[in-house]
């Protein structure tokens, strides 16, 4: 067949296009909307509210989507190249594209494979995946999948500073390229759609694999914690909610009552509110690998992070699911990139489309995290659903940036973008 172009843009399009001659249709659909409804079709309600869900009224969440309605792409013409550049510098690598996978968690609630799929996926497209202390497969056997392609850690901080630490070291002896410490997730979000089904995965021992595989969490199991204030009722459904909790244990070679324990600990430690600065630079101390930190939105946090020592920084409001009525993702990004000097910003919240990864760049993030989208092509269609919905983000970010006359996608900037001021509503 003849390539109707180069590129990874022109090559997906022409694979979907000649493949469709024979009636072979994507296994995951293209258009975003279309992409969470097909996931939604596949799960349970409690997973796909879980997975699709945001805090309070899903004000921020939405929002997140109205920022990216609003910046306006503003093209060259007849400056075109006939091959993008689409890599990128970032913690002294080059990486061959701006987009990573963001940390995710419970990705057993998408596909019983969960982040082993996600791993493999990422590994053959390329593209880093940040592995998430909530994951549902230890880090090392995703570490495994994955070969020499590029991962990263995301920490969550615990009251049990030794577990943390025991974390940091285990992703060091896995290969990840830096720690993402997580900072906007101190205390759980309100969420109705969980809160109106009763459901958190982390009760029913999905999600926290990190825990159950760790030597120094398990070592805990046998010391026993206070009687937690609030006991379930003894109805069938907590006999099937034990029963999964039991065959959890077992996959990780742990008795029914040290499940038990372990789901408990793990509710009762997982998280710092109290988390402050001083910590960032005691995790500054513990490890040579690059730190980035996560759910940055304000200057002055960006300004205190570049005086911590730290190496990057990602704008993210964890995708709505944390404080309802906060502000859109995008909308804080061009504060921090100007308040982080030299610090590389990374972006997240509301990415659906390559050209939503062009505004983000234009607007000073170094490179992007992908969201939902993979969960959802996970949910549909396993790691090839992560693999396509991967090319169709980059397939649609190499067009864009032909199309709006970019040789690079570090070349992108606020020349690109209609002044907000000018701006015609849509
Ligand atoms: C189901 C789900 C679980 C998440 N779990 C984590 C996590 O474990 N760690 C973390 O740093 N961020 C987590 N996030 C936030 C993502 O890393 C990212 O910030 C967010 O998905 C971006 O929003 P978007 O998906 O709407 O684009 C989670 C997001 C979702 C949707
Ligand atoms: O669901 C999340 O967004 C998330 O990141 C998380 C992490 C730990 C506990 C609860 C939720």
């Amino acid at each position: 067949m003849t390539n109707i172009g180069s590129g990874p843009g022109r090559s997906r399009q022409t694979r979907v296009y000649v493949r469709g001659l024979g009636g072979e249709r994507p296994r995951v659909p293209v258009g975003p909307d279309r992409l969470e409804a097909a996931a939604r079709a596949k799960l349970s309600a409690p997973d796909f509210a879980y997975l699709a869900g945001g805090a309070g009224t899903e004000r921020t969440m939405r929002a997140n989507l109205a920022a990216f309605e609003r910046v306006q792409l503003l093209p060259r013409m007849l400056s075109g190249t006939r091959e993008r550049d689409l890599s990128v510098e970032l913690l002294g690598l080059t990486f061959p594209t701006p987009l990573l996978l963001a940390p995710v968690g419970v990705l057993e609630c998408a596909h019983p494979q969960a982040d082993l799929a996600v791993a493999r996926a990422a590994a053959q497209e390329g593209v880093p995946f940040v592995f998430s202390s909530q994951a549902s497969v230890p880090m090392e056997a995703c570490a495994k999948a994955m070969g020499d392609s590029p991962r990263l850690f995301q920490l969550y901080w615990g009251t049990d500073d030794e577990v943390t630490r025991s974390f940091v070291r285990r992703a060091e002896a896995c290969g990840a390229r830096a720690i993402v410490l997580t900072l906007d997730t101190t205390l759980l979000g309100w969420r109705p759609r969980d809160l109106d089904l009763g459901h958190l995965p982390f009760l029913r021992g999905r999600g926290i694999a990190q825990y159950l595989s760790d030597p120094l969490f398990r070592s805990r199991l046998d010391t026993p914690l206070p009687a937690p204030a609030v006991q379930p009722p003894r109805t069938p459904a907590l006999l099937r909610a034990g029963a999964e909790l039991a065959a959890k244990g077992r996959a990780f070679g742990l008795t029914p009552t040290q499940m038990r324990a372990a789901a408990a600990r793990f509710t009762a430690t997982y998280t710092r509110p109290d988390l402050g600065w001083d910590d960032v630079s005691r995790l500054r101390e513990w490890t040579r690998l690059p730190l980035l930190l996560k759910g940055i939105l304000h200057p002055e946090d960006a300004r205190e992070a570049a005086r911590r020592g730290v190496d990057g920084l990602i704008v993210s409001n964890h995708g709505g699911r944390q404080i309802d009525g906060e502000v859109a993702a995008l909308d804080a990004l061009p504060g921090v990139v100007s308040a982080a000097g030299s610090l590389p910003v990374l972006f997240d919240s509301g990415v659906r489309t390559g050209s939503d990864v062009a505004k983000a760049l234009a607007l000073g993030a170094r490179a992007v995290l992908l969201g939902r989208p993979y969960v959802y092509g996970l949910a549909v269609a396993g790691e090839a659903g992560v693999r396509e919905v991967i090319q169709n983000v980059l397939a649609e970010l190499d067009l864009t940036l032909g199309l709006l006359g970019v040789r690079a996608a570090r070349d992108l900037g606020p020349g690109h973008l209609v002044p907000l001021a000018s701006q015609t509503q849509p």
